[in-house]
């Protein structure tokens, strides 16, 4: 069962209830903590780390607790913890919170369960933190012997129980019993410095190495256009594919194609009519490129004729039967028809720098007639109506999973790929990305899976439906072209290319440079594809969104076009200096004195957060959100803080690049190539 946030850290609860008590900074209580440091971490399988310090263990006067201003003067010094943090550090600055607030929960009520509520301070006047577990233990605890008497007494509790960190500098408690948490400007710099000299590992989301996680996206139909929708699938399952994939996770990126299905028989009829009008005409009798040149066309005049002429059809279902059966002649035409979309797919997911393991539905045709078997036999699918039917509660239709003429479907198909994901694949988590018009069949789809057993509700592997809405026009219709069709994918990125090709070399020209053209083509695909990808996105994915080029390649605002610029224009910054940063980062400390340069270091600090909420929700909103931030963060800084040629250069350069850095994590979360010059 995966995480949705941190791993688990083993932590030692020495004590039972712990009592309120002022907090006295004592030299014994260094020392002891000191040792039993050293005691545990000769005890084999015990792990500890700078981050995860003892916890409660006290000296002195019965009752005296290691508090939070108590830990800050025995925190290890950073130079010598440097390497154990970065290696503890796996995860987020949210996570070690909650890290040293579970601890501080057991040991303050070791009787009553409660999992750490930290999240950012909803006021940063108040702190940078806050822990809200106050109340709703109050709650639980009333009635209770001994119980306290106000909330507050109960967040005193907690705190008073915190272990000795290095990451909390102040609390204080807050209405009618938050607790306002500031952390320590020392250990913000040194995360930040950490990461410049040693890299981003240690900041994936916590909680997903080695886990083998199914991405279901993309998933065209064969010899039907790739559309707007699949368009989305594309870009918001790749982008799940890298946050998961940079956390650790063995993500398997399935493109589930819709390669089988009763529309090969009408499609392969066609072409064969074809062919023989074509030697009819004194043509050589062979196959020929031009058959499946235009996949649409040739689907198009299929259908046509499939509606308007009964003989046709009559065949097409004919050739159904024959493909199904294996027939040589029948399956070189599918395989032919499959190439060609498997071109046409490839050059946009090429373009779009997505990769993709193709295993479409035909795949499991050969396993369909066992799981339908296997369903029947466990009296889990039900004969209805001649249709083998599962009926799943809560739920106004049934699966159907064998229609009534026998024939398999596309929810036989699922339940077959998803058997297969689970058994073969050994998936701890299947995600699928498709339009939210889908969910119901995937719903009665994951129904079924309990029902048959292969899935438990709360444990063992995780399914999920990642849900999109549409694409609209700019008339807030679906978006589509002026003669009705779906808009073809290839020209939409042709264009948003080409705009950006033409604006480039506008400023070019304007600035009376020469134009390169390998440049401008380079950087027009970055921008070009980058803000088609960024403008899906960074809408929430349940949201419809309004497909505009004017909108999207916007030089202001929340566009990839804008933070492409702002990272060019940091790079610019730190390439002006001429300094050898990273030399540097290892080395000088970074100053956060300014309260723009400690706010922009703390928002840099929350990237792992913000991956972490990503795949938690399923949401890449999440991560162009944090990346807005993050500009905005950095060009207030950039407006109060001198850099180049100030007194702080050095330092501020480092926090230059640290945002350059992490804005580069973003883009490559997003499938976005980042400029450094524009
Ligand atoms: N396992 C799945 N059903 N994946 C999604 C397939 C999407 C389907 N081919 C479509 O275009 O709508």
């Amino acid at each position: 069962m995966l995480a949705p946030t941190h791993h688990p850290r083993p932590f030692l609860s020495t004590t039972t209830r712990r009592q309120v008590a002022p907090t006295t900074p004592l030299a014994s209580t260094r020392r002891a903590l000191h040792l039993f440091k050293l005691a545990l971490t000769s005890i084999p399988g015990v792990e500890f780390s700078a981050g995860q310090q003892v916890v409660a263990v006290r000296t002195g006067a019965p009752g005296a607790a290691i508090t939070t201003k108590a830990a800050l003067s025995t925190a290890p010094s950073a130079a010598t913890t440097t390497m154990a943090s970065e290696k503890a550090s796996c995860g987020s600055v949210r996570g070690e919170l909650c890290d040293l607030f579970r601890t501080a929960l057991s040991v303050s009520y070791p009787d009553v369960a409660a999992d750490p509520v930290v999240a950012p301070c909803g006021n940063a006047k108040n702190g940078d933190y806050q822990c809200n577990n106050a109340m709703a233990l109050f709650g639980k605890l009333k009635g209770a012997p001994n119980a306290p008497k106000a909330p507050r007494d109960v967040a005193n509790a907690i705190l008073g129980a915190l272990p000795a960190n290095d990451l909390v500098s102040e609390t204080s408690l807050a209405g009618p019993g938050f607790i306002n948490i500031r952390l320590n400007k020392d250990f913000l710099s040194k995360r930040l410095s950490n990461m410049l000299v040693n890299g981003l590992a240690g900041w994936a989301p916590a909680g997903y190495i080695g886990k083998k996680v199914v991405i279901d996206f993309s998933s065209p139909n064969v010899a039907k256009e790739m559309h707007v929708g699949h368009l989305r699938s594309t870009i918001i399952g790749d982008t799940l594919c890298r946050i998961f994939e940079y956390s650790g996770a063995d993500v398997l990126r399935l493109n589930h194609v819709g390669d089988w299905g009763t529309q090969f028989g009408m499609l392969i009829e066609h072409m064969a009519d074809t062919r023989k009008a074509r030697v009819a005409a004194g043509g050589e009798d062979k196959d020929a490129d031009e058959d499946v040149s235009d996949l649409q066309e040739l689907y198009r005049a299929a259908k046509k004729r499939f509606d308007d002429e009964e003989e046709f059809k009559t065949r097409a279902r004919e050739a159904v039967t024959r493909l199904q059966s294996g027939d040589p002649v029948s399956l070189a035409a599918w395989q032919r028809i499959c190439a060609a979309s498997r071109r046409e797919f490839e050059a946009i997911y090429s373009r779009l720098g997505v990769t993709l393991q193709e295993r479409g539905e035909s795949f499991y045709n050969p396993m369909l007639k066992g799981v339908v078997d296997e369903l029947k036999d466990a009296g889990v699918a039900t004969i209805d109506d001649g249709a083998t039917c599962v009926f799943v509660e809560g739920q106004s239709v049934p699966l159907i999973v064998q229609k009534s003429d026998g024939g398999f479907g596309y929810a036989s198909t699922d339940m077959a790929a998803l058997k297969h994901r689970l058994n073969e694949e050994k998936a701890d988590w299947i995600v699928y990305v498709t339009d939210v018009g889908q969910s119901q069949h995937f719903e009665l789809v994951f129904a079924a899976a309990k029902k048959a057993g292969w899935l438990v509700e709360g444990s063992g592997p995780k399914v999920s439906h990642v849900g999109f809405g549409l694409v609209l026009g700019e008339d807030g219709k679906r978006f589509r072209t002026r003669s009705g069709d779906l808009v073809r994918l290839v020209e939409l990125l042709d264009e948003a290319k080409s705009r950006c090709a033409a604006t480039l070399r506008e400023r070019r020209v304007e600035a009376g440079e020469e134009v390169n053209e390998a440049e401008v083509e380079e950087a027009a695909c970055a921008m070009g594809y980058g803000a088609v990808k960024y403008a899906d996105l960074k809408n929430h994915r349940t949201t419809n969104y309004k497909f505009s080029f004017d909108d999207m390649l916007n030089l202001k605002g929340n566009t990839a076009v804008y933070l492409l610029y702002a990272h060019a224009r940091i790079a610019g910054i730190v390439r002006k200096a001429e300094k050898d940063v990273y030399a540097a980062a290892a080395t000088t400390p970074i100053s956060l004195d300014h309260p723009k340069e400690l706010e922009l270091a703390l928002h840099l600090c929350k990237l792992p957060e913000a991956l972490e909420d990503a795949i938690a929700e399923l949401a890449p909103n999440r991560v162009t959100d944090y990346l807005y931030d993050l500009s905005e963060k950095f060009n207030s800084f950039y407006v109060d803080c001198k850099v180049l040629g100030s007194e702080q250069e050095a330092s501020r350069l480092l926090l230059c690049e640290a945002t350059a850095v992490v804005m580069r994590k973003c883009f490559e979360m997003l499938g976005i190539k980042p400029l450094y010059r524009i």
